[in-house]
Formats: structure tokens, C-alpha cells, sequence
């Protein structure tokens, strides 16, 4: 604040200027929510280079710290969407020193607001700087718009975030005598069958975004703080609210309800996570009194999921390497009010299974690093410079690497010997990532009595017929389900006879049969892995889980079986 103190009131013309005269509360509060966009931008810019996200844009603006979240969200995601034009324009203007270009995303952002946004009450050193310049700024992104052959700055963010809808677009209007807006175009491409068509031409994280304004939303409640009828009441005051048919705890909201700021959401009473994430600690099952690792464990979501599964009872060693997300996984431990957990900051290949601090581990929950590529919409992350960099030589060096890692910590996983269920959990549609993983593993965990078993044996989508025992594995949908996830069980198969207990919801009867029930799902895998390598970049499609139900193809198997 003390930046506005000193100012001297207004009392010549000079002062009638709008950058000269006494800054009013919304100056300020403007001043200040672009500071805050500036460190959210740095933190998501950083990341993305880095590829090791702190979190996402969402998690990064609703963190406690901001204290503008929905105006400093705007202008984030604003700024984002133009970036490589305004990064464009700063080096054609050529308006940036030393200091400046040292101060970026405070630049970028207040070239956003002058540009494209509310440039009407800009105060502050930054924004003096770049008012100055002004006309060099809006005479290069003249001149771009030129060099482009483009008549406004619209088509211009549409052509560099959409470039095949975009060239369908332009050759329709070309065409035709139909006369349509661009964004009524995209909507109506997104949510018709143009969908599918376009998907090789354009990039389907930002249509997914759009389409996803119509998915419902979840949350899921803490049962450590609060039970599933008092959420349901307290939650259905002002929603229409219904348990999910399929995952216990999971309430259904309707699309676009936003829960950020309710006091159940901020007391850690419900927690914001989506179905698909849900599903993969209910798959594990564990039991009250169970120690549990949770093997790769920041920002804690399922960490805290597992906790409220044993009733807060027994132990969860929560695994995270990252000193930086450790402390936001002792976060979520506090708001959820989790006592059973115990924080390791290890790397978690190297925990000793045979130690004996592991030595009565049941179960483990392997959520590895992935390429979050079913979660990317969800995440905004089609608004990051290095979206679209996955099919690349980069991008599958990447997926590579990520793989390898993946692979080892599934092999380090199934050693701990105590350990009876196990789950492979990936917030990634990329079958070198998922099948690919399991189908590595799959001989020596055979060996060690370990069988694949079928979590939510009602769930449709299973995984790709790449692998002997796929139908075991789930996979959801980014653009059916909303997120696209992937979730193996493997079971011990001494523990298979024994009589488990089977937990149900609650209230519910009908979701009883949607839990998993090994007994009756688990096959034996007898073929032998053949470990030819094969690369394969899933792209997301309902329709190839679909296929792989249909009776034509369950047909095809089986003959092929014989
Ligand atoms: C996909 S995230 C886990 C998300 C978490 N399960 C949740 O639902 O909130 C993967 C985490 O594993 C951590 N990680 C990566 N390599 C690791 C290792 N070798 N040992 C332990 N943690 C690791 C990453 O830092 C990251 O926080």
C-alpha cells in the first residue's frame, strides 16, 4: 500500500491523465490482483518449462495466498491465451530493458491488460512503463495482424489455438454464403460429431475445455469429518445433489457449480476431486487397522482418500520425493484432519521392502508421475506454451522416460512382502503409460502370486486389448468422463480365498454390485509376456473402449483364445 501514500492529490491538467491521477480502491485492488497474476504466472511458466508443475493453474490460484482468486484466474488464463502474442509484439515493439524483461510476467500481464483488457486503471511503475510505449505496442500487433493476413485479433487467438478448426472455418466462409462467428462455429463443432472428425486436425484439449462445461461436477466428502447424509443435506441447500451410483462418497453436483469458497470445501469437510481420482483408492479397498504406502503421494488427495477409507484407523505412509510438494501434501493432511498419516520425504525406490518398518504394508497405492495427459483440460493445461509438444521427439522422450520410471516403481511396489492389493494409477491416456506399464510387469508379478483383479466390474470402459488381461483393467474417458484415468488391481493370490468383507455405500443398494469383487473377476493370465516394445500414443476415444466391448470383438477374442 505504501506505493499510493505519498501521491499528491490531483490539481493540474497533467493530472487529469488517467495514469497521473490519485489512484480510487480499484486502482489498488487492480494493482495488486495483477501482482498476484504475475507470481501465479511465474509459478505455471516455471513449471511448464520445467515440466514438473508445483500444480496446476487452478490449484495455484485458489491456494490460501491469493487473495483475489477469481479476478487473478482471469487474468492468468487471460494473459495465457494471448502469451506467444504478446511475447510476439514485446520483441517486434523491442520496448524491453534489462529490468523489465528481468520483471516478464508482471510485463506480460499488464501488456495484456493494455492490449486486449481493461487498460482504464492502470497504476503502478510497470504499467507507467508500458503505457508509455503504447502506440509502439499496438503498431506491432497491427503489423502482426498484417504479416498473418488476418482482419482482428479474435481470429488470430482461434488460428493459434484451434489452426485446423480454424482453416475448416475460414474455407466454409469462403464457400458458403453462411454467415457464422467463429466461436458460435467451435461450439457447434465441439458438440456434435464434428468432434471426432476433427480431432486429427485440431487440438482436442482445447475443445474438450469447451464440451466440458457441460459435465457434472464431484466432490468428494471426508467421512473423517463428515458424514455422507450431513453433506448431502448441507450441500443439496443450494444444489441439486445426488450420491454417485458407483464410487462411495462421491457426491454428484450439477456442470459448472462452483464449490471453491463453500465452508465445506474450505474446512476440508468435502474435497474437490473428480470421479475418475476417486476411483483409485476405493479400488484398493484397504481395511481399517491396514497399513497402507502411499508410494507417490503429493498433493495428497488419495493419501487423504485412504485415510478416510480405514476409518482413520491404522497407518498411511505417505511416500513423496519433492521437498517443495511435501509440504502441500502436510496440508491436505491437516485440513482433512487425517491422524494416521505419517510423511516420508524419501525417494520411493529407495524404501527397503524388506525393512522392517514395511514389513506389515497390506496394501499400495502407486499414483507415479505420468504425463497427466488425461487430465490436461481439466487442468487448463491447453493454455501452456508447451501444450502440443507430446508428439514430438521431446514429447515421446518424455513419455519414455516417465515409463521407465513408472515401470521400476511398479516392480519396486509388488517386492514389499507383506503387501496383498496393490494399485497402478495414472492420470494419463497413453497406453506406453498404462497397458504398456502393466504388460512389462506382468510375468514377476505372476511370479510373486499377484494376479490382475477387476475394479468396478460394472464400469464399461476396461483397457486396451493390448495385453493379456485387459478387461481387469479401467480406463475413463477425458471427453465421456471428464478426466481420463487409468487404475490396475493386482491381488495376492493367497489372499483371494480368504473371505473379505465386502464394503458397500452407505445408503445405497444398487451401487453394491458396482464394487469390485475379486473372487469371481480375477483370471489367471497364463500366457507368457512377449516383451516386444511397442510405442502407442492413445489417443482418447470412447470409442475404442466401446469397441473393445463389442460382441463382435469379445467374439474375435475369444476364438482367438482357443
Ligand atoms: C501424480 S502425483 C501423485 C498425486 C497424488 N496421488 C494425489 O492424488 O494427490 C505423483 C507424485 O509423485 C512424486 N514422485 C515422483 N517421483 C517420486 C519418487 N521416486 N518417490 C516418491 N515420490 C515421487 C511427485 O513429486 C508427485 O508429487
Amino acid at each position: 500500500m505504501s506505493r499510493f501514500k505519498n501521491r499528491p492529490a490531483a490539481t493540474t491538467a497533467a493530472a487529469e491523465k488517467p495514469e497521473n491521477r490519485r489512484p480510487t480502491s480499484a486502482d489498488r485492488s487492480a494493482y495488486f490482483a495483477r501482482r498476484e497474476a504475475a507470481k501465479v504466472l511465474r509459478a505455471v511458466l516455471q513449471g511448464d518449462a520445467k515440466r514438473r508443475a508445483v500444480g496446476s493453474i487452478k490449484s495455484l490460484v485458489y491456494s490460501p495466498s491469493v487473495r483475489n482468486k477469481r479476478g487473478t484466474f482471469a487474468l492468468v488464463c487471460e494473459t495465457l491465451k494471448y502469451l506467444s502474442i504478446i511475447k510476439e509484439v514485446l520483441g517486434s515493439a523491442n520496448v524491453l530493458n534489462s529490468k523489465w524483461k528481468r520483471q516478464g510476467e508482471l510485463i506480460y500481464i499488464v501488456t495484456y491488460d493494455i492490449l486486449f483488457g481493461q487498460a482504464a486503471s492502470l497504476v503502478g511503475d510497470a504499467e507507467k512503463f508500458l503505457l508509455q510505449r503504447k502506440d509502439a505496442l499496438q503498431s506491432a500487433l497491427a503489423q502482426l495482424l498484417v504479416r498473418k493476413g488476418m482482419k482482428d485479433i479474435k481470429d488470430l487467438t482461434a488460428c493459434q489455438k484451434f489452426p485446423g478448426l480454424y482453416a475448416q472455418y475460414t474455407l466454409m466462409m469462403k464457400e458458403t454464403n453462411f454467415v457464422w462467428h467463429l466461436e458460435e462455429f467451435i461450439r457447434f463443432s465441439c458438440r456434435t460429431a464434428v468432434l471426432r472428425f476433427l480431432r486429427g486436425h485440431c487440438d482436442v484439449g482445447c475443445l474438450i475445455s469447451i464440451v466440458d462445461i457441460s459435465k457434472p461436477r464431484y466432490v468428494r466428502v471426508n467421512t473423517l469429518k463428515l458424514d455422507l447424509k450431513s453433506a448431502l443435506q448441507e450441500l443439496g441447500k443450494q444444489n441439486k445433489v445426488h450420491e454417485d451410483d458407483m464410487v462411495p462418497d462421491l457426491l454428484v453436483l450439477p456442470p459448472g457449480v462452483d464449490l471453491h469458497n463453500h465452508p465445506l470445501v474450505l474446512n476440508g469437510s468435502v474435497f474437490m476431486q473428480g470421479k475418475a481420482s476417486s476411483m483409485a483408492a476405493a479400488a484398493l479397498q484397504p481395511e481399517p487397522g491396514w497399513e497402507v504406502l502411499d508410494a507417490c503421494a503429493a498433493p495428497g488427495n488419495k493419501t487423504v482418500h485412504l485415510a478416510a477409507l480405514t476409518h482413520g484407523k491404522g497407518k498411511i505412509l505417505a511416500c513423496e520425493l519433492h521437498k517443495e510438494r511435501v509440504q502441500r501434501l502436510k496440508e491436505t493432511i491437516t485440513l482433512a484432519g487425517a491422524a494416521n498419516v505419517e510423511v516420508l520425504n524419501e525417494d520411493f525406490l529407495n524404501l527397503n521392502p524388506k525393512h522392517t518398518s514395511y514389513s506389515k504394508v497390506r496394501a499400495i497405492l502407486l499414483d507415479p508421475s505420468c504425463s497427466g495427459s488425461g487430465t490436461s483440460a481439466v487442468r487448463l493445461d491447453h493454455l501452456l506454451p508447451s501444450h502440443g509438444a507430446g508428439n514430438d521427439d521431446a514429447g515421446i522422450n518424455r513419455l519414455i522416460k516417465l515409463q521407465a520410471f513408472q515401470k521400476k516403481a511398479l516392480a519396486h511396489a509388488l517386492s514389499f512382502p507383506a503387501v496383498e492389493r496393490l494399485v497402478y494409477s495414472t492420470c494419463s491416456v497413453h497406453q506406453i503409460e498404462n497397458e504398456d506399464v502393466i504388460k512389462s510387469v506382468l510375468p514377476l508379478a505372476l511370479s510373486l502370486g499377484f494376479q490382475l483383479a477387476t475394479p468396478f466390474p460394472l464400469w464399461a470402459r476396461r483397457g486396451l486389448p493390448v495385453v493379456e488381461g485387459s478387461e481387469h483393467l479401467l480406463r475413463t474417458d477425458p471427453a465421456e468422463d471428464k478426466e481420463g484415468f487409468f487404475i490396475a488391481l493386482f491381488v495376492r493370490k493367497s489372499t483371494i480365498a480368504e473371505n473379505r468383507p465386502e464394503r458397500r455405500p452407505s445408503t445405497t443398494t444398487t451401487t453394491s454390485e458396482a464394487l469390485c469383487s475379486e473372487k469371481s473377476s480375477i483370471s489367471f493370465v497364463k500366457k507368457k509376456q512377449r516383451d516386444k516394445y511397442k510405442l502407442h500414443l492413445y489417443c482418447p476415444s470412447a470409442k475404442l473402449s466401446r469397441m473393445w466391448l463389442h460382441p463382435r470383438y469379445v467374439a474375435r477374442r475369444r476364438a482367438t483364445r482357443m
